[in-house]
Protein backbone atom coordinates (compact mmCIF):
# COMPACT_ATOMS: atom_id res chain seq x y z
CA UNK A 1 0.00 0.00 0.00
CA UNK A 2 1.12 3.25 -0.61
CA UNK A 3 1.90 5.77 2.25
CA UNK A 4 -0.99 8.15 3.15
CA UNK A 5 -0.78 11.85 2.55
CA UNK A 6 -0.37 12.35 6.46
CA UNK A 7 2.77 9.21 6.41
CA UNK A 8 4.09 10.90 3.14
CA UNK A 9 4.80 14.60 5.03
CA UNK A 10 6.13 12.36 7.92
CA UNK A 11 8.52 10.66 5.67
CA UNK A 12 9.09 13.76 4.02
CA UNK A 13 9.90 15.39 7.73
CA UNK A 14 11.84 12.39 8.42
CA UNK A 15 14.42 12.97 5.43
CA UNK A 16 14.11 16.68 6.06
CA UNK A 17 13.40 16.87 2.44
CA UNK A 18 11.08 19.10 0.60
CA UNK A 19 9.24 17.91 -2.81
CA UNK A 20 11.44 19.62 -5.19
CA UNK A 21 9.19 20.98 -7.74
CA UNK A 22 11.53 21.31 -10.84
CA UNK A 23 11.95 17.71 -10.24
CA UNK A 24 8.18 16.57 -10.78
CA UNK A 25 8.31 15.41 -7.26
CA UNK A 26 4.46 14.19 -6.71
CA UNK A 27 4.41 11.38 -4.99
CA UNK A 28 1.53 8.69 -5.76
CA UNK A 29 -0.49 8.49 -2.35
CA UNK A 30 -3.40 5.94 -3.78
CA UNK A 31 -3.70 2.52 -3.84
CA UNK A 32 -5.82 1.70 -6.74
CA UNK A 33 -2.99 4.10 -9.46
CA UNK A 34 -0.53 2.21 -7.95
CA UNK A 35 -2.68 -1.38 -8.17
CA UNK A 36 -3.97 -0.21 -11.92
CA UNK A 37 0.15 0.37 -12.66
CA UNK A 38 0.68 -2.91 -12.06
CA UNK A 39 -2.20 -4.88 -13.49
CA UNK A 40 -1.47 -3.01 -16.81
CA UNK A 41 1.47 -4.03 -17.23
CA UNK A 42 0.60 -7.29 -16.47
CA UNK A 43 3.58 -7.41 -13.42
CA UNK A 44 4.54 -11.07 -12.36
CA UNK A 45 6.92 -12.66 -10.83
CA UNK A 46 10.65 -12.53 -12.37
CA UNK A 47 9.97 -10.12 -14.77
CA UNK A 48 12.68 -7.20 -15.30
CA UNK A 49 11.14 -3.95 -14.89
CA UNK A 50 12.48 -0.41 -15.22
CA UNK A 51 11.60 2.14 -13.04
CA UNK A 52 12.12 5.84 -13.87
CA UNK A 53 12.12 8.34 -10.22
CA UNK A 54 11.40 6.02 -7.84
CA UNK A 55 10.75 8.62 -5.28
CA UNK A 56 9.86 7.21 -1.83
CA UNK A 57 9.11 4.01 -3.12
CA UNK A 58 6.06 3.61 -3.40
CA UNK A 59 5.45 1.66 -6.47
CA UNK A 60 9.26 0.44 -6.29
CA UNK A 61 8.18 -1.53 -3.19
CA UNK A 62 4.91 -2.64 -4.63
CA UNK A 63 6.53 -4.06 -8.01
CA UNK A 64 9.27 -5.65 -6.00
CA UNK A 65 6.40 -7.03 -3.57
CA UNK A 66 5.10 -8.45 -6.62
CA UNK A 67 8.19 -10.38 -7.41
CA UNK A 68 9.77 -7.93 -10.03
CA UNK A 69 13.41 -7.45 -10.65
CA UNK A 70 13.56 -3.80 -10.29
CA UNK A 71 16.15 -1.69 -12.46
CA UNK A 72 15.51 2.18 -10.80
CA UNK A 73 17.16 5.15 -11.69
CA UNK A 74 17.11 8.61 -8.88
CA UNK A 75 18.25 11.57 -9.68
CA UNK A 76 17.60 13.46 -6.29
CA UNK A 77 20.64 12.52 -3.90
CA UNK A 78 18.13 12.79 -0.91
CA UNK A 79 15.62 10.23 -2.30
CA UNK A 80 18.45 8.14 -3.90
CA UNK A 81 19.94 8.15 -0.33
CA UNK A 82 16.37 6.60 0.80
CA UNK A 83 15.84 4.22 -1.90
CA UNK A 84 19.32 2.82 -1.65
CA UNK A 85 18.60 2.28 2.46
CA UNK A 86 15.06 0.85 1.32
CA UNK A 87 17.38 -1.69 -1.40
CA UNK A 88 19.45 -3.00 1.97
CA UNK A 89 16.11 -5.38 2.72
CA UNK A 90 14.87 -5.44 -0.99
CA UNK A 91 17.50 -8.05 -2.82
CA UNK A 92 15.88 -7.66 -6.41
CA UNK A 93 16.15 -3.70 -6.58
CA UNK A 94 18.81 -1.92 -8.23
CA UNK A 95 19.25 1.43 -8.01
CA UNK A 96 21.24 3.88 -10.25
CA UNK A 97 21.70 7.26 -8.71
CA UNK A 98 21.72 9.56 -11.78
CA UNK A 99 20.41 11.09 -14.36
CA UNK A 100 17.07 8.87 -16.34
CA UNK A 101 18.49 10.62 -19.31
CA UNK A 102 21.92 9.21 -19.32
CA UNK A 103 20.73 6.02 -17.77
CA UNK A 104 17.19 6.14 -19.77
CA UNK A 105 17.09 1.81 -18.37
CA UNK A 106 19.15 2.02 -15.37
CA UNK A 107 21.08 -0.58 -14.75
CA UNK A 108 19.14 -3.10 -17.19
CA UNK A 109 21.96 -5.93 -18.05
CA UNK A 110 22.77 -5.58 -21.81
CA UNK A 111 21.63 -9.36 -21.98
CA UNK A 112 18.00 -9.05 -20.96
CA UNK A 113 15.61 -7.98 -24.03
CA UNK A 114 12.59 -8.56 -22.51
CA UNK A 115 11.59 -6.36 -19.86
CA UNK A 116 8.77 -3.65 -19.06
CA UNK A 117 8.35 0.16 -18.07
CA UNK A 118 6.22 1.10 -15.01
CA UNK A 119 6.80 4.65 -13.46
CA UNK A 120 5.22 7.62 -12.50
CA UNK A 121 7.41 10.16 -14.31
CA UNK A 122 8.92 13.24 -13.82
CA UNK A 123 6.99 15.12 -16.56
CA UNK A 124 10.06 17.36 -17.54
CA UNK A 125 11.56 15.00 -18.52
CA UNK A 126 9.62 12.37 -20.62
CA UNK A 127 9.97 13.62 -23.98
CA UNK A 128 13.44 13.08 -24.31
CA UNK A 129 13.87 9.93 -22.15
CA UNK A 130 10.81 8.60 -24.46
CA UNK A 131 13.00 9.14 -26.87
CA UNK A 132 16.26 7.47 -25.70
CA UNK A 133 13.71 4.85 -24.86
CA UNK A 134 13.01 4.48 -28.47
CA UNK A 135 16.73 4.07 -29.96
CA UNK A 136 17.26 1.00 -27.43
CA UNK A 137 16.38 -2.51 -27.10
CA UNK A 138 11.84 -1.72 -27.07
CA UNK A 139 10.24 -3.15 -23.90
CA UNK A 140 7.18 -5.44 -24.27
CA UNK A 141 5.02 -2.83 -22.09
CA UNK A 142 5.13 0.78 -20.80
CA UNK A 143 2.34 1.89 -18.10
CA UNK A 144 3.58 5.28 -17.89
CA UNK A 145 2.33 8.56 -15.60
CA UNK A 146 2.56 11.45 -17.84
CA UNK A 147 1.42 15.09 -18.29
CA UNK A 148 -1.68 14.88 -19.68
CA UNK A 149 -0.88 17.35 -22.64
CA UNK A 150 2.53 14.09 -23.11
CA UNK A 151 0.02 11.31 -22.88
CA UNK A 152 -2.46 13.45 -26.15
CA UNK A 153 0.58 13.25 -28.04
CA UNK A 154 1.89 10.08 -27.73
CA UNK A 155 -1.35 8.65 -28.24
CA UNK A 156 -2.66 10.94 -30.90
CA UNK A 157 -3.63 10.06 -34.45
CA UNK A 158 -3.05 11.70 -37.85
CA UNK A 159 -5.24 15.07 -38.38
CA UNK A 160 -5.43 16.06 -34.92
CA UNK A 161 -3.50 18.88 -33.42
CA UNK A 162 -1.33 16.70 -30.95
CA UNK A 163 -0.36 14.73 -33.96
CA UNK A 164 3.49 15.07 -33.91
CA UNK A 165 6.91 13.35 -34.46
CA UNK A 166 6.85 11.67 -30.98
CA UNK A 167 3.75 10.08 -31.71
CA UNK A 168 4.58 8.36 -35.05
CA UNK A 169 7.89 6.92 -33.55
CA UNK A 170 5.33 5.63 -30.37
CA UNK A 171 2.64 4.22 -33.07
CA UNK A 172 4.95 2.59 -35.39
CA UNK A 173 6.72 0.41 -32.58
CA UNK A 174 3.60 -0.07 -30.10
CA UNK A 175 -0.20 -0.08 -29.41
CA UNK A 176 -0.76 2.66 -27.72
CA UNK A 177 -4.42 1.82 -25.52
CA UNK A 178 -6.43 4.93 -24.42
CA UNK A 179 -4.95 6.45 -21.18
CA UNK A 180 -7.17 7.08 -18.03
CA UNK A 181 -7.15 10.59 -16.41
CA UNK A 182 -5.55 10.23 -13.04
CA UNK A 183 -6.70 13.23 -10.36
CA UNK A 184 -4.77 15.62 -8.42
CA UNK A 185 -5.73 14.33 -5.25
CA UNK A 186 -3.87 10.50 -5.85
CA UNK A 187 -0.52 12.32 -5.86
CA UNK A 188 1.27 14.32 -2.94
CA UNK A 189 1.53 17.50 -3.65
CA UNK A 190 -1.11 18.12 -5.51
CA UNK A 191 0.71 18.34 -9.56
CA UNK A 192 -0.59 21.70 -10.70
CA UNK A 193 -1.34 20.37 -14.68
CA UNK A 194 -3.39 16.89 -15.63
CA UNK A 195 -2.09 13.45 -15.38
CA UNK A 196 -2.91 10.24 -17.10
CA UNK A 197 -2.09 7.11 -17.16
CA UNK A 198 -0.89 5.50 -20.48
CA UNK A 199 -0.41 1.95 -21.37
CA UNK A 200 1.61 1.28 -24.59
CA UNK A 201 1.82 -2.65 -25.92
CA UNK A 202 5.14 -3.36 -28.24
CA UNK A 203 3.59 -4.63 -31.69
CA UNK A 204 4.66 -8.22 -32.52
CA UNK A 205 6.52 -6.37 -35.64
CA UNK A 206 7.57 -3.27 -34.16
CA UNK A 207 8.97 -0.57 -36.76
CA UNK A 208 11.73 1.61 -36.56
CA UNK A 209 12.69 4.95 -38.48
CA UNK A 210 16.39 5.38 -39.36
CA UNK A 211 18.17 7.94 -37.66
CA UNK A 212 18.13 9.98 -40.80
CA UNK A 213 14.43 9.83 -41.07
CA UNK A 214 13.76 10.40 -37.27
CA UNK A 215 15.47 13.61 -37.79
CA UNK A 216 13.95 14.70 -41.17
CA UNK A 217 10.31 13.60 -39.49
CA UNK A 218 11.22 15.76 -36.46
CA UNK A 219 12.37 18.85 -39.02
CA UNK A 220 9.55 18.43 -40.95
CA UNK A 221 7.01 18.68 -37.88
CA UNK A 222 8.62 21.96 -37.34
CA UNK A 223 6.36 23.11 -40.22
CA UNK A 224 3.34 20.79 -39.88
CA UNK A 225 1.15 23.04 -41.96
CA UNK A 226 3.36 23.11 -44.86
CA UNK A 227 3.04 20.84 -48.00
CA UNK A 228 5.15 17.63 -47.84
CA UNK A 229 6.66 18.11 -51.15
CA UNK A 230 7.65 21.78 -50.36
CA UNK A 231 9.04 20.36 -47.26
CA UNK A 232 10.99 17.56 -48.73
CA UNK A 233 12.64 20.31 -51.28
CA UNK A 234 13.99 22.53 -48.51
CA UNK A 235 15.21 19.49 -46.82
CA UNK A 236 17.58 19.17 -49.35
CA UNK A 237 19.55 15.54 -48.04
CA UNK A 238 19.39 12.55 -49.20
CA UNK A 239 16.87 10.78 -47.09
CA UNK A 240 14.59 13.81 -48.39
CA UNK A 241 15.58 13.30 -51.98
CA UNK A 242 14.45 9.60 -51.79
CA UNK A 243 10.83 10.25 -50.44
CA UNK A 244 10.13 13.21 -52.51
CA UNK A 245 10.49 10.44 -55.51
CA UNK A 246 8.52 7.80 -53.96
CA UNK A 247 5.64 10.17 -52.58
CA UNK A 248 3.30 8.60 -54.90
CA UNK A 249 4.25 5.24 -54.76
CA UNK A 250 3.85 5.74 -50.94
CA UNK A 251 0.14 6.92 -51.17
CA UNK A 252 0.95 10.22 -50.18
CA UNK A 253 -0.65 13.43 -51.83
CA UNK A 254 2.63 16.53 -52.69
CA UNK A 255 0.27 18.34 -50.97
CA UNK A 256 -0.36 16.75 -47.88
CA UNK A 257 0.34 18.51 -44.83
CA UNK A 258 2.75 16.15 -42.18
CA UNK A 259 -0.47 16.52 -39.58
CA UNK A 260 -2.39 14.78 -42.08
CA UNK A 261 -0.13 12.31 -43.10
CA UNK A 262 -0.56 8.78 -40.73
CA UNK A 263 1.52 6.95 -39.08
CA UNK A 264 1.58 3.64 -41.76
CA UNK A 265 2.59 6.03 -44.91
CA UNK A 266 5.09 7.34 -43.22
CA UNK A 267 6.45 3.98 -42.30
CA UNK A 268 5.40 2.96 -46.13
CA UNK A 269 7.39 5.97 -47.50
CA UNK A 270 10.63 4.59 -44.85
CA UNK A 271 9.92 1.32 -46.79
CA UNK A 272 9.60 2.06 -50.37
C1 LIG B 1 6.46 12.03 -10.10
S1 LIG B 1 7.75 11.64 -8.98
C2 LIG B 1 7.45 9.93 -8.77
C3 LIG B 1 7.89 9.39 -7.42
C4 LIG B 1 7.44 7.97 -7.10
N1 LIG B 1 7.78 7.03 -8.15
C5 LIG B 1 5.94 7.93 -6.87
O1 LIG B 1 5.25 7.47 -7.78
O2 LIG B 1 5.50 8.34 -5.81
C6 LIG B 1 9.16 11.72 -10.05
C7 LIG B 1 10.46 11.22 -9.48
O3 LIG B 1 11.48 11.33 -10.49
C8 LIG B 1 12.68 11.85 -9.94
N2 LIG B 1 13.40 12.53 -11.03
C9 LIG B 1 13.26 13.78 -11.51
N3 LIG B 1 14.07 14.01 -12.56
C10 LIG B 1 14.78 12.87 -12.75
C11 LIG B 1 15.78 12.47 -13.67
N4 LIG B 1 16.23 13.31 -14.61
N5 LIG B 1 16.29 11.22 -13.57
C12 LIG B 1 15.82 10.35 -12.62
N6 LIG B 1 14.89 10.67 -11.72
C13 LIG B 1 14.35 11.92 -11.78
C14 LIG B 1 12.18 12.78 -8.86
O4 LIG B 1 13.18 13.08 -7.92
C15 LIG B 1 11.01 11.97 -8.29
O5 LIG B 1 11.47 11.05 -7.34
Amino acid sequence: MPLSPTQTRELLEQLGHRPRKQLGQNFLIDGNIVRKSLELAGVSEGDHVVEIGPGLGTLTQALHDAGAIVHAVEFDPTLGAHIERLSENLPNLHLVKGDALDFPLGDLPEEISDYKIVANLPYAISTPWMASVLESRLPSVMTLMLQKEAAQRYAAKAGTKQFGAISIFLHAAFDVLPGHDVSGSCFYPKPDVGSTLLHLRRKAEPFRFSPESIQLIREIFQQRRKQISSLLRKAKNETASRWLAKLEQAGIAPNARPEQIDTESWIALEKV
